[in-house]
C-alpha cells in the first residue's frame, strides 16, 4: 500500500506574511504523516522562513525548481545544497511552466532529479501530454518517452522514492480536470513504463500523483483510482480551507 502525497504547488503567488500566515493556520490541521506525505511547494525567497514555520509539525516544505549543480556562476539559480541545507523536502522538476517557459528539456530534468536524491531531496518529477498531443493520440509515447529519460541513470531504490505528477497540460489552471478514469489511464502508463524499465516490485512502489484542477469536489473520485497516489495542486492549495479540504481527501483515501 503506497502512502498517499498533497503537495500544493504555490507557482508564483503569495506575499511573505501571506506565505508564513498560511502555514500557520494549516499546521495543526495536519494530518500524520503515518497516513499522508503534505507538502507544500513555496517561491524560493520564502522557503527557509516555511521550513521554520512549519517547525516540527507533518507539514513538510518544497521548492518549485532547483540547478542541478551544487555550486557555481549560475547567477539567479539555486541550488540543492542550499535547498537541503535551510530543511527543504521536496522539489518540482521538470514542471510543465518550467518546459514551456524556462526551457526544461528531458536531458535537464534527468539531471536535476538525479541531483536531487543526490543532495537527500525528493523529487517530484513532473511529466503530461499537450491537447494537441492527446488529440493526435501520443499520449503514450510522450508519457513513456518523458518518464525514460526523466529517470535514466536512477537506481530501484531511488525509482521506489521518487514521486511521478502526470499532469496533463491542458488540465492545468483551467478548471478542466481529466476525467477520473482518464487521469488512472495515464498514471497506469507511468507505473507500466516503470515497470518495464526497472521491475513490477519497483513499480508498485513508485508514488503517481495526478496534477490538473484538483479540488476538493474532485478529490475523492481521483484518488480512488488504482495508479492515482495523490495530487500536485495549484489553485487550489493557495487558500487554507480548500487545502485542509485536500489534505483530509488524502488522509482518508
Ligand atoms: O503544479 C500544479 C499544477 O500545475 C496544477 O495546477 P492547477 O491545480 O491550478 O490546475
Amino acid at each position: 500500500m503506497r502512502k498517499p502525497i498533497i503537495a500544493g504547488n504555490w507557482k508564483m503567488y503569495k506575499t511573505a506574511s501571506q506565505a508564513k500566515e498560511f502555514v500557520e493556520k494549516v499546521n495543526g490541521l495536519v494530518p500524520d504523516a503515518d497516513k499522508l506525505d503534505s507538502v507544500i511547494c513555496a517561491p524560493a525567497l520564502y522557503l527557509t522562513q516555511l521550513v521554520d514555520a512549519a517547525g516540527n509539525s507533518a507539514l513538510k516544505i518544497g521548492a518549485q525548481t532547483m540547478h542541478d549543480k551544487g555550486e557555481g556562476a549560475f547567477t539567479g539559480e539555486i541550488s540543492p545544497v542550499q535547498l537541503a541545507d535551510i530543511g527543504v523536502d521536496y522539489v518540482i522538476i521538470g514542471h510543465s511552466e518550467r518546459r514551456q517557459y524556462f526551457n526544461e528539456t528531458d536531458e535537464t530534468v534527468n539531471a536535476k532529479v538525479k541531483s536531487a536524491f543526490s543532495h537527500q531531496l525528493t523529487p517530484i518529477l513532473c511529466v503530461g501530454e499537450t491537447d494537441e498531443q492527446r488529440e493526435a493520440g501520443k499520449l503514450e509515447s510522450i508519457v513513456e518517452s518523458q518518464v525514460e529519460k526523466a529517470v535514466e541513470g536512477l537506481t530501484d531504490a531511488q525509482i521506489a522514492e521518487l514521486v511521478i505528477a502526470y499532469e496533463p497540460i491542458w488540465a492545468i489552471g483551467t478548471g478542466k480536470t481529466a476525467t477520473a478514469e482518464d487521469a488512472n489511464e495515464a498514471c497506469g502508463i507511468v507505473r507500466k513504463k516503470i515497470a518495464s524499465l526497472y521491475s513490477e516490485d519497483t513499480a508498485e512502489k513508485v508514488r503517481i500523483q495526478y496534477g490538473g484542477s484538483v479540488k476538493p469536489a474532485n478529490i475523492q473520485e481521483l484518488l480512488s483510482m488504482e495508479h492515482i497516489d495523490g495530487a500536485l495542486v495549484g489553485g487550489a492549495s493557495l487558500e487554507t480551507e480548500s487545502f485542509v479540504q485536500l489534505l483530509e481527501a488524502g488522509s482518508n483515501a
